[in-house]
């Protein structure tokens, strides 16, 4: 997918299987959005091939489109119109809608069914979003930053909706920045950056493929540029040094109490005090950094 001479997506490839959610994982600009309103039909690829449900999305749009939920990154309601009202105008589009007020319920939209669109928060117009998605009783449904927005208590319910949708056999295809939500919700999660697929696979297998644990140090002073690499020789090939910045690694491998002596003996080499050394297990943020080099929410 090019806009211009700018390629947003780039020879990406993944497919989905019926029933799981799967997220699309990646900062800012990677090529999430544009990758879902391709699946969507909202925009025409210049090259390669996409089929949803077997179906192509634009020459067999009037097949999809009853089977498909969307909830667009923002927008897709007119700018006076109230929530109930929008979720009714939806309902009478649909053959086997859900009933509005099921729905107004499960999203605690209920305070706000009588304020226009444009004056409902973020996070509002997120859930009413989320509403809109799901009253045709879609059999997948595409959902771009979901919970951006919204307060804790609101981003836990969508969770809490997603998943029950999944076990009822719907399959949630969603894009996010946030790890947690990556991790907690997505059956599998690919990994995107500069419109690539850079790492696939369960939330499990992409945090245990490469190492168990990591170990975050920072310290007080910058360190000289070469002395990551001398880290990694003392290390060994099991562990992998990464320089975040001049006063912060990222090391991925066991972490032992050899790794540790050896850390500590590192600092003293070059004379830098650790300001903090956390251990922990690998997360979706280090798989991310290993492999860019950069950290996802930078
Ligand atoms: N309509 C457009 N015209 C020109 N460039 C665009 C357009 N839409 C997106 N882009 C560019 O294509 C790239 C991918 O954008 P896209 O919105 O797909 O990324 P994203 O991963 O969804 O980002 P975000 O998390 O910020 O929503 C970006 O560099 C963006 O600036």
């Amino acid at each position: 997918m090019r806009y211009g001479d700018k390629t947003a997506v780039d020879g990406l490839s993944l497919s989905v299987e019926r029933g799981t959610i799967t997220a699309v994982l990646g900062p800012n600009g990677a090529g999430k959005t544009t990758t879902l309103e391709t699946c969507e039909g909202f925009r025409k690829p210049q090259s390669g091939t996409v089929r949803v449900l077997g179906l192509d999305p634009i020459a067999q749009r009037r097949e999809l489109l009853p089977r498909i939920g969307v909830m667009l990154q923002a927008g897709g309601a007119w700018s006076g119109v109230r929530a109930v009202e929008m979720l009714r105008h939806m309902a009478a589009l649909h053959a086997h809608p859900l009933p509005v007020e099921l729905l107004v319920e499960r999203l605690g939209l209920e305070e706000c069914g009588s304020t226009p669109y444009r004056r409902l928060s973020g996070g509002q117009q997120q859930r009413l979003g989320l509403a809109m998605a799901l009253i045709g009783r879609p059999e997948l449904v595409f959902v771009d930053e979901p919970t951006a927005g919204m307060d804790p208590a609101a981003r836990r319910t969508t969770w809490e909706l997603l998943q029950e949708l999944r076990d009822s056999g719907v399959t949630v295809v969603l894009t996010t920045h946030y790890l947690e939500e990556a991790e907690r919700l997505a059956d599998q999660v690919h990994v995107i950056d500069r419109g690539r697929v850079i790492a696939s696979g369960s939330p499990f297998e992409l945090t245990r493929s490469r190492g168990h644990a990591t170990i975050r140090l920072v310290v007080t002073e910058p360190f000289p540029p070469d002395a990551p690499a001398g880290l990694q020789a003392d290390l060994g090939p099991d562990t992998e040094v990464i320089a975040i910045n001049e006063q912060s690694l990222l090391i991925s491998g066991p972490a032992d109490a050899s790794t540790l002596a050896k850390v500590s003996a590192w600092c003293a080499h070059h004379g830098v005090l650790p300001e903090s050394l956390t251990l922990g297990q690998r997360t979706l943020e280090d798989v991310f950094l290993q492999l860019t080099g950069r950290e996802l929410e930078a």
